[in-house]
């Protein structure tokens, strides 16, 4: 085995079940200090699952997790400094204001009262949010209450955060508002994990990508790597049957096919191969 210690998360074979649902058969990965890893599958393909055992919120039915070289099934204090978690579920208390919902979790994680003063400041203007500190939380917009849910996860400075479907729900622009605060959280040297069953969330955000399914990580590699396998261009036409893609390395051949294509009278486009080609090359299903 690798070394645990030299990497900021490392998952050996876990394994859960839920009764009979085996909702994770064997995951493995290991993600480097510093890098933005992203576990990218459609709905019940374990990732809540993999984040909930990860954080310590279950347990696992077998296999073994490090975060920063501490197992997480038997150091749960120790691992609960280090780690950062934004659940999927907006767990705000709505009635409290902004500043309030951060000194509980200050409270919680036992920081000093000065110090929660001070980082609630510097965590609410790294979200753009200071201006709304006093403003209960029922007020606040869906992006706003997920920025402040990324926020409140960053006010003990883990090392490692979690995030899990970050960015569901919401409005294009807002979305895109978020990956770069995410971005920016990465580059200022947190490690992070996320979730997402949206392709090009996984595809702009992640250094890497675990395609998981059905309890099962398919592939894991770089995003430029996985569209690799496939090629560079893709020619789509459709046909009675519906929509078919070719996948070609250069270019020259992509437009060759698609002229043959044309001539027999299908509609054809080309384009670039994206993650969405990889993902369902690999799956043979969609992700979302
Ligand atoms: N508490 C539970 N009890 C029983 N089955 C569960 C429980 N939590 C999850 N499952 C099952 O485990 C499998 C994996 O679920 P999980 O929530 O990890 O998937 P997911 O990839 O996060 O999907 P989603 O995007 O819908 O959250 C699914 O079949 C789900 O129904």
């Amino acid at each position: 085995m690798s070394d645990k210690s030299s990497a900021a998360i490392v998952v050996e074979d876990l394994r859960k079940d839920y009764g009979r649902i085996k909702a994770l058969r064997g995951v493995s990965f290991r993600v480097e200090s510093g890098e933005l890893f992203a576990l990218l599958g459609p709905n019940g393909a374990g990732k809540t699952t993999t984040i909930r055992i990860l954080t310590g919120l279950t347990r696992a039915t077998s296999g073994q997790a490090f975060i920063e070289g501490v197992s997480v099934f038997e150091q749960s204090l120790k691992l609960k400094r280090l780690i950062g978690l934004v659940p999927q579920a907006t767990n705000l208390d709505l009635e409290l204001t902004v500043a309030e919902n951060l000194f509980i979790h200050g409270l919680l994680y036992q920081l000093k009262l000065p110090e929660i003063k001070k980082r609630t400041r510097e965590v609410l203007d790294y979200i753009e949010l200071w201006p709304r500190a006093r403003s209960k939380v029922k007020t606040l917009s869906g992006g706003m209450r997920r920025r402040l849910l990324i926020a409140r996860a960053l006010l003990h400075r883990p090392q490692v955060l979690f995030l899990d479907e970050p960015t569901v729900g919401l409005d294009p622009h807002i979305r895109r508002r978020l990956w770069s605060l995410i971005k920016r959280i990465q580059r200022q040297g947190t490690t992070i994990l996320l979730t997402t069953h949206y392709i090009e969330e996984a595809e702009f955000l992640a250094d890497r990508v675990a395609f998981i399914d059905l309890g099962k990580i398919i592939v894991c590699d770089t995003p430029a790597n996985l569209m690799a396998r496939l090629g560079q261009f893709a020619v789509d036409f459709t046909d009675e049957r519906g929509l078919h893609t070719r996948y070609f390395q250069d270019q020259d051949a992509a437009q060759k096919e698609a002229l043959v294509l044309s001539g027999q009278g299908y509609a054809v486009t080309i384009r670039r191969v994206n993650l969405e080609d990889a993902f369902v090359s690999l799956t043979g299903r969609k992700a979302a």
